[in-house]
Order: structure tokens, then C-alpha cells, then sequence
């Protein structure tokens, strides 16, 4: 198959992601099947000719691979939509219950999923970095913190990518993440826990993502920061990932794989 003959279907067409993703697809010379949106009243401004579905198994069946931005609550028709066509999945859809996470896992037994909470190149080098410093800093000297903020339309907290980050130090710490997560500390709620990985999540005007992962020691702080400047990095990399992911088997791969980084 070529890259002319991709034919890529954008689930939540009309969203903020959804829209720049009509772009970017155009732009990679790949074939723009469709996209799904609930109201065709908030279609205006998309390309003229777009097929539209309301429908995920309608887009499927016209596409090779489906784009995913949408909100958590469609995951699990997604997933068996997809599966049951055949029809690989990049998913950049965030705040997963551990439901929808299984039945994503469950889909990328029949297809080939991407699924990352940030598709940008940064952010997937900030988790490896991440990782790295949870190994090798000592969690009952260094205290990991991680900040995030993002737009006010946001939904969901701490944000995909700020528990991607928190996952990442937990496994170089070589524990779970739910059994260290501090999240929204607020009132008496006593002193820091022993190796705890603590969220913040702040909420404001229209900013497009930032997220800071911070190790502070007695003697010391080493902070990590990244700043997307436009949602058209995370359309780009799941563009990106939607050309890597046609030539793969089934599996649940992440932007690690897509960017060809050794595993770790
Ligand atoms: N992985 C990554 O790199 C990134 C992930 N995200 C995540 O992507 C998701 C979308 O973000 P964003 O584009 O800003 O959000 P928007 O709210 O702008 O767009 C969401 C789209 O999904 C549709 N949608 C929402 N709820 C439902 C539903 N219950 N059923 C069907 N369709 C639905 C919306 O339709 P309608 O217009 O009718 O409401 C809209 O088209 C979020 O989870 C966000 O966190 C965002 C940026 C980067
Ligand atoms: O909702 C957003 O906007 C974003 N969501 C993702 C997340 O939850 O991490 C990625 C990015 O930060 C923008």
C-alpha cells in the first residue's frame, strides 16, 4: 500500500483536534475518508464533500485507519466498532475508566492500536526522561510532583499525559502508580506520603497543554517542562502514527514504537 492510499476516517471531526486533523491528513498525501460527528449542525466550516458519519462502524468500513479525539465515554462502541471491521486505531482520547482501557486492550487483540495520551515527540521523550529519573533518584530522598495546565474546556483531570508521566516514574521506581498517587490535595491532609507521585491540575483561558515533572530533594530540584505551543503537534504525530500503524499486526503499540525508540 502506498501513503497515497491510506484512507484515513477522523472520529470527532468537528472537535478541536478533529479539525486540525482534516489538515494534517491532507497534507500527509494520505486519502481523508471521513469523520464522525454527533450534530452535522457543527459541521460548518469543514471541507465541502466530507463524508459524514454519525456512525463509527459506518466510518470503519470506509477507512483503513481511524483517528480518535473524541471523549471517553465512546470508547467502548469504538472499540468494537473498529474491531469488528478490521479497521486500525489511533487513539488520543484521555480520562480512560479501567473499563474502557480492557476494552481497548480487548480491540488490539483484532487490530493494530496506537494509543497515546500525547502524540507530540516532546512529551514522549519527557516520559522516557521521566522514567530514567525515577530510577536513578532515590524516592525517599527526591519528591516527584507533577504540574499540568491546560484550557478551560478541558474535562478531564490530571490530564492524559500528567498520569502517562506519573506511570513513567512509578515504573523506574518499580511500583504502581495507584498505590503512590497523591492527586488534589486540598485541606488537612497530612504530611507528604513516602514516595508518593503528587498531580496538580490547573485550568485556565486557552492554554493549549503544559506539563512539568519536578524531583525535589533537600539539597536539590531537577524539573522537566513541556509546552505545547498548537494542538497541530499532537494531529501531526497521530498522523504520523496512523501511516506506522497500517503495516503492523494487531497489537497495542504507544508513541515510543512509532518514533522507533529502543524499548526500555
Ligand atoms: N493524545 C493527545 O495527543 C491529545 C489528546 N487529547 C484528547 O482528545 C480528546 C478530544 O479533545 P478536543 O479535540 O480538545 O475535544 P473537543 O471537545 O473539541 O472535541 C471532541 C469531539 O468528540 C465529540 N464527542 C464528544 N463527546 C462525544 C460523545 N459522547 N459521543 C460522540 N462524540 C463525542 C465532539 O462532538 P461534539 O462537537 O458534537 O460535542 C467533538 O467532535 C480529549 O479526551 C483530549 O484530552 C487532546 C489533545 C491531544
Ligand atoms: O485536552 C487537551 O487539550 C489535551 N489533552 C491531552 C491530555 O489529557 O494529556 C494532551 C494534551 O495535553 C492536550
Amino acid at each position: 500500500m502506498t501513503d497515497q492510499m491510506l484512507r484515513i476516517g477522523i472520529a470527532g471531526v468537528s472537535g478541536r483536534v478533529g479539525r486540525l486533523l482534516v489538515d494534517e491528513v491532507q497534507a500527509a498525501g494520505a486519502v481523508l475518508a471521513g469523520g464522525t460527528v454527533r450534530d452535522p449542525a457543527k459541521a460548518a466550516g469543514l471541507p465541502e464533500g466530507l463524508a459524514l458519519f454519525t456512525d463509527m462502524a459506518d466510518l470503519a468500513a470506509v477507512s483503513d485507519v481511524v483517528i480518535d479525539f473524541t471523549h471517553a465515554d465512546t470508547v467502548i462502541a469504538h472499540a468494537q466498532a473498529l474491531a469488528e471491521q478490521g479497521t486500525a486505531w489511533v487513539l488520543g482520547t484521555t480520562g480512560l475508566s479501567t473499563e474502557q482501557q480492557v476494552a481497548v486492550l480487548k480491540a488490539a487483540k483484532k487490530i493494530g492500536v496506537v494509543h497515546a495520551a500525547n502524540f507530540s515527540a516532546g512529551v514522549t521523550l519527557v516520559r522516557r526522561l521521566a522514567q530514567m529519573m525515577g530510577q536513578a533518584l532515590p524516592a525517599d530522598s527526591y519528591d516527584a510532583e507533577i504540574v499540568e495546565m491546560h484550557h478551560r474546556q478541558k474535562v478531564d483531570a490530571p490530564s492524559g499525559t500528567a498520569l502517562a508521566i506519573g506511570e513513567a516514574v512509578a515504573k523506574g521506581r518499580g511500583v504502581k502508580l495507584a498505590d503512590v498517587k497523591e492527586s488534589g490535595r486540598d485541606g488537612h491532609t497530612g504530611p507528604r506520603g513516602p514516595g508518593a507521585i503528587g498531580f496538580a491540575a490547573l485550568r485556565g483561558g486557552q492554554i493549549v497543554g503544559e506539563h512539568e515533572v519536578l524531583f525535589t530533594s533537600a539539597d536539590e530540584q531537577i524539573t522537566l517542562t513541556h509546552r505545547a505551543f498548537d494542538r497541530r503537534v499532537f494531529a501531526a504525530g497521530a498522523v504520523r502514527a496512523a501511516h506506522w500503524v497500517r503495516e503492523c499486526p494487531a497489537g497495542y503499540y504507544g508513541m515510543e514504537e512509532v518514533l522507533g525508540l529502543p524499548p526500555c
